[in-house]
């Protein structure tokens, strides 16, 4: 356990999401920002820098191997960039250990009881679709929120109820976990998620905005501080706000 102030460093340092946890972290007295670094700097320096933990806000390119190698290197690591696939956690959840690891694909509160009670929703309205709406620099679609959500949703099913599959047409947008999820690119927007249920005579929507990075700052932070005391691989932030 950590017995001073804890030490966090930031991988993305000078990108959107990275920048805005620094100043996050900076601005937290019982947290200490030691090494900002981006895609040009060396991981080496959060060992130099004494490091606790290290948030990831980079590229689903680089997110697996930054997290190995975190994880190897005995600092538990706060992941917020997208792209790890089931796969990728299993190979990670392995190798915590020396190290624990929180994996969020959404930081936001708001988000993550939209993802819950999607959850719920869908064990009463198995019809659904899901439609995106990111920034045009979002390098990822679906998003991780998105997938995540499906996910979510496929678990909250009742197997007893059949849900006829989407029709195929092209239109539909990309279909994960049978659900069709729609992605739009647009400057001006932040972060948006509405999950549309369907059912006889009736629909029901759930709408979630992030409308400015800070929304993701005070899951980030539960994150950087529960880390160290939550052994192994958590994937979801659900789990530092509901669990005991
Ligand atoms: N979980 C959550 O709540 C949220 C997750 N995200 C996710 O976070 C990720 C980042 O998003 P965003 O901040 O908008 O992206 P940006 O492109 O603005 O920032 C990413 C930064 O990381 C740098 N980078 C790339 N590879 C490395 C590396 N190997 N080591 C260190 N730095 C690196 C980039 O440098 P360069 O530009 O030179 O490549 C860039 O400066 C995305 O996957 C996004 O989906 C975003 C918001 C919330
Ligand atoms: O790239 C973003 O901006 C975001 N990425 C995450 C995702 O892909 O779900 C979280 C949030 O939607 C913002």
């Amino acid at each position: 356990m950590v017995d001073h102030m804890l030490r966090v460093a930031v991988l993305g340092a000078l990108g959107r999401m990275g920048a805005t946890v620094c100043d996050a972290v900076r601005e937290d007295p019982e947290v200490e920002l030691v090494a900002a670094l981006d895609a040009d700097d060396s991981r080496e320096a959060i060992i130099d820098a004494g490091a606790d933990v290290c948030v990831d806000f980079t590229h689903p390119d680089s997110v697996r191997t930054n997290t190995a190698w975190l994880l190897k290197a005995g600092v538990h690591a706060v992941v917020g960039t997208t792209g790890l696939t089931d796969d990728d956690l299993d190979q990670l959840r392995a190798l915590t250990g020396p190290a624990n690891a929180v994996v969020a694909p959404n930081f936001a509160i708001g988000a993550v009881l939209m993802m819950e009670l999607s959850r719920q929703v869908a064990a009463h309205m198995p019809h659904v679709e899901i439609i995106e709406s990111h920034h045009d620099r979002k390098v990822d679609a679906p998003s991780g929120t998105a997938l995540r959500t499906a996910k979510l949703i496929a678990e909250g099913r009742q197997q007893a109820i059949d849900v006829p599959g989407p029709d195929g047409h092209p239109a539909r947008g990309q279909v994960t976990e049978d659900i069709p999820v729609h992605s739009v690119r647009l400057p001006g927007l932040v972060a948006h998620q509405e999950v549309v249920f369907g059912g006889l005579g009736q629909t029901l929507t759930i709408r979630h905005d992030s409308i400015d990075r800070t929304s993701f700052m005070p899951g980030v932070l539960l994150a950087v501080k529960e880390v160290p005391r939550r052994p192994g691989l958590t994937v979801g932030l659900e789990h530092l706000l509901f669990d005991s």
